[in-house]
């Protein structure tokens, strides 16, 4: 079942004179439930295209659809109502509020989703069931990656889109970052998408999709997939 389908997604960046070609013609399918993750070296479009997916950005031509909804016809309220309903998302940086709790941080979002878990219940899922009422200057990196995922995962977003989560962490915590994304797309059947620069974790996709100077160069599939914890980096 397909998701998302781009057609032909241009993003330009008009910077004064300058004009920035973030992506230069996107074609893409994603599939329901899918793993997958997006390569290509840095400024090559990863981030626009998933914040284009995600309905943080909008295309300066070509449509995206989503559900068989045309997204790109959304205004911005429908698609604030779109990210609410159906996107999480996770950043390099956490961007937790240092003020309040594990448990508080979570909760900011599933007091406003529908058919949120409680976030005792995110929290339990990755793995911070006895850290709930730590503040975040109490908890490691890789904790406080794992508690932007429950929020993340609390309102059981169909769509789950990662930017470099593992970008700030080393290897061992990386890896249990990666093993709690992993869990949460098999579990729940979340559509997941990650960047990352670390060819290493392509081993655990579905499908790779390599991105160089705005275009997609090639897609693969791995018909043999590891797990987080297999991954040697
Ligand atoms: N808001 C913006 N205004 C102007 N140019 C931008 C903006 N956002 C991104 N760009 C430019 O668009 C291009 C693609 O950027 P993007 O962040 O999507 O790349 P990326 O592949 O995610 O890079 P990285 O791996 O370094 O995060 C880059 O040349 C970048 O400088």
């Amino acid at each position: 079942m397909i998701v998302f389908k781009a057609q032909g997604v241009t993003k330009v960046y008009h910077m004064g004179e300058v004009q920035v070609h973030a992506l230069r013609g996107v074609d893409l399918e994603l599939h329901h439930g899918e793993f997958v993750v997006l390569l290509g070296p840095s400024g090559s479009g990863k981030s626009t295209l998933l914040n284009i997916l995600g309905g943080l950005d909008v295309p300066s031509n070509g449509s995206i659809t989503y559900a068989q909804k045309t997204l790109t016809d959304y205004d911005d309220a429908s698609l604030t109502l779109y990210r609410r309903e159906n996107v999480g998302f996770v950043f390099q940086f956490y961007n937790l509020i240092p003020s309040l709790t594990a448990r508080e941080n979570v909760a900011l979002i599933t007091e406003i989703a529908n058919d949120a878990m409680s976030p005792e219940e995110a929290l339990d899922i990755v793995g911070l069931a006895d850290r709930m009422n730590h503040f975040p200057s109490q908890l490691s990196g890789g904790e406080q990656q794992r508690v932007a995922i429950a929020r993340a995962i609390a309102k059981k977003p169909n769509v789950l889109l990662c930017d470099e989560p593992t970008g700030a962490l080393d290897v061992k915590t990386g890896s249990l970052v990666l093993d709690v994304i992993e869990h949460v797309n098999k579990t729940l059947g979340t559509t997941t998408v990650v960047i990352t620069h670390n060819a290493v974790i392509s081993e655990m996709a579905d499908r790779v999709i390599y991105i160089s100077d705005g275009e997609i160069a090639k897609i693969e599939k791995n018909h043999i997939k590891k797990t987080a914890k297999d991954l040697v980096w």
